[in-house]
């Protein structure tokens, strides 16, 4: 069985496929520190209490955070007798990016483009709410051609709790109205409005940009939030970062 690492910026998920779906998903914290008998410890915990019968033989891992990558490569050594493949270092790509040259192209957005390219097509846009909200764009053929990166919603409302001293900390939700008659929700209004502005003026430049349809596809926890205010997303799938490390495993081990 295939173990799909996404590590982010904020958390860490471990998925296990058995090669038609995922049997277990687990999250936590992004911490670069974190050894290899660490990460073990936590996922074998939750595998036993989730019964799960995994018999791991393969790692896959996207990194955000380089640091993290000696770690699993050393679990994944010890623990699962395998050499991880690592996005963006020793993975093959089904289509090899188009940017400019010396650019690296976050590994997490690479997945989505494989994922979502396998499951829809070419000329997509992906729109990924993790840390920093993504938009990848996926040429008619699969490459990732390049998008646009924001600060993530979470981090937004951080900012503003950061640097005011009056602001407090604030969750985001959709607010009732545009004008807030209190604190937390005018910086709700000011957070939650101003990204559907910022979704639907990004989709629609580069829609414009690349003069042909592009199908919006959406990802993150907080993408159905967002939808719900607007129809700004033509598809939304939970777990594109995932489904792409599958197909870039898939593509690798058909290669050799
Ligand atoms: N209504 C909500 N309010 C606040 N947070 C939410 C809400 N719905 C989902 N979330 C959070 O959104 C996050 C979605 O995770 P996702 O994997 O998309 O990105 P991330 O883990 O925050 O970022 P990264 O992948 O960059 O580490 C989860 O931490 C989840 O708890
Ligand atoms: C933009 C993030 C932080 C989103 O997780 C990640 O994809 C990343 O670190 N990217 C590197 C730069 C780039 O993708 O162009
Ligand atoms: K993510």
């Amino acid at each position: 069985m295939l173990l799909c690492i996404d590590c982010g910026n904020t958390n860490t998920v471990f998925s296990v496929w058995d090669g038609t779906r995922f049997l277990a998903t687990f999250r936590t914290a992004t911490e670069w520190q974190r050894t290899a008998d660490q990460y073990w410890v936590w996922f074998e915990a939750l595998a036993r209490h989730r019964k799960l019968d995994a018999d791991i033989t393969d790692v896959i891992v996207s990194a955000t955070v380089p640091r993290v990558v000696f770690n699993l490569r050393v679990m994944a050594d010890r623990y699962f007798g395998c050499r991880p493949l690592v996005v963006g270092r020793d993975a093959a790509l089904p289509t090899p990016p188009r940017v400019d040259e010396g650019t690296t192209v976050g590994p997490d957005r690479l997945a989505n483009a494989a994922g979502a390219y396998d499951r829809h097509g070419g000329d997509l846009v992906i729109v990924d709410f993790g840390t920093a909200t993504t938009f990848d764009v996926v040429d008619a053929d699969g490459a990732y051609v390049g998008g646009a990166i924001a600060p993530g919603i979470n981090l937004s409302l951080e900012a503003l709790h950061q640097a005011a001293a009056a602001l407090p900390h604030v969750d985001i939700t959709k607010p009732q109205r545009v004008v807030g008659t209190n604190t937390v929700a005018c910086m709700q209004s000011g957070v939650f409005w101003g990204y559907v502005g910022l979704i639907r003026e990004i989709t629609t430049r580069i829609r414009a940009e690349r003069a042909r349809p592009m199908k919006v596809i959406a990802t993150g926890g907080l993408a159905p939030l967002f939808q719900q205010a607007e129809p700004l997303f033509d598809a939304f799938e939970e777990d594109l970062t995932m489904h792409g490390l599958t197909v870039i495993h898939k593509h690798n081990e058909s290669m050799k």
